[in-house]
């Protein structure tokens, strides 16, 4: 593990393809879109979706976006995507024509939904987020709450054989075992992916596990932003430094 502030940036991308196929993996929130205020506020790029489709299609359909969100939150600020996919921290996985990739994730209980309701109601700057296999309490309004939080999601995972992730100003429950080193090694053992030098890119905690899975299958993984300590080989500074090293051609 090394600091992200000491890693050089990546090689580029179009030196690597040359050298042998690659596959990307690519977290979406901080690594594609800047971080907002909350989760509908991001800002997404004109022409992000049609980018990563380009891109896509240069590496013969080996990049997969893999995200935090559910895959129904990605395709509202992204619309349809001919793109492979993994939603919910990695759970729910799909290719780029739509077949889902292992077992569809179960949503949590009501019951668990509506404790986070209740606890997000009683706690100012609080912001409950609905998902489709989870669910997220944000503290950005409120930094102040993060160890209430942190308690109050712990314990409810305990109570209820659920999994907690951390990220920026959050904290989710999800079932256990999802994660995004697991989606990798899924997409990892078909084709188009298989065989190819694994790259994962991202900017939170919860991306580390993609960075070891790209890592264990012979690639790396590029951190965004400054983190600490990281798994990651490489850096870049933001999601603009990200779109450049993608080279995607965004419009404006
Ligand atoms: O794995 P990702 O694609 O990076 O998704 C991780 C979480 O991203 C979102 O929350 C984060 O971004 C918000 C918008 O910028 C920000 O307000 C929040 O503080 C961040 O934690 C999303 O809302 C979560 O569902 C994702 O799990």
């Amino acid at each position: 593990m090394t600091a992200a502030s000491d890693l050089p940036p990546p090689p580029p991308l179009a030196d690597l393809a040359e050298a042998r196929p690659v596959a990307l993996f690519l977290d979406f929130d901080g690594t594609l879109v800047a971080i907002a205020d909350g989760p509908d506020a991001i800002v997404v790029p004109d022409g992000l979706a049609r980018a990563l489709e380009a891109s896509s299609e240069r590496l013969a359909g080996r990049l997969a976006l893999i995200s935090g969100r559910a895959l129904d939150d990605l395709a509202k600020h992204l619309g349809p995507l001919a793109l492979a996919q993994a939603g919910s921290h990695g759970a729910h996985r799909v290719t780029a024509t739509g077949e889902v990739l292992g077992d569809r994730p179960r949503p949590l209980d009501p019951a668990v939904v509506a404790a986070l309701a209740e606890f997000a109601a009683a706690t100012d700057g609080v912001l409950k987020e609905t998902k489709e296999h989870g669910g997220a309490l944000h503290y950005r309004g409120n930094p102040a709450s993060e160890p209430q939080v942190i308690a109050f999601m712990e314990e409810t995972a305990r109570a209820n054989d659920l999994a907690v992730k951390r990220g920026k100003c959050v904290v989710e429950l999800v079932r256990p075992g999802a994660d995004k080193g697991g989606a990798v090694a899924a997409f990892l053992a078909i084709a188009p992916f298989q065989g190819a030098l694994p790259v994962f890119i991202g900017d939170d905690v919860t991306d580390e596990d993609g960075f070891k899975a790209a890592t264990k299958a012979g690639g790396f993984g590029i951190c965004v932003g400054d983190r600490g300590e990281t798994a990651a080989r490489y850096a870049l500074p933001d999601p603009a430094a990200v779109h450049d090293w993608l080279q995607l051609e965004l419009n404006g």
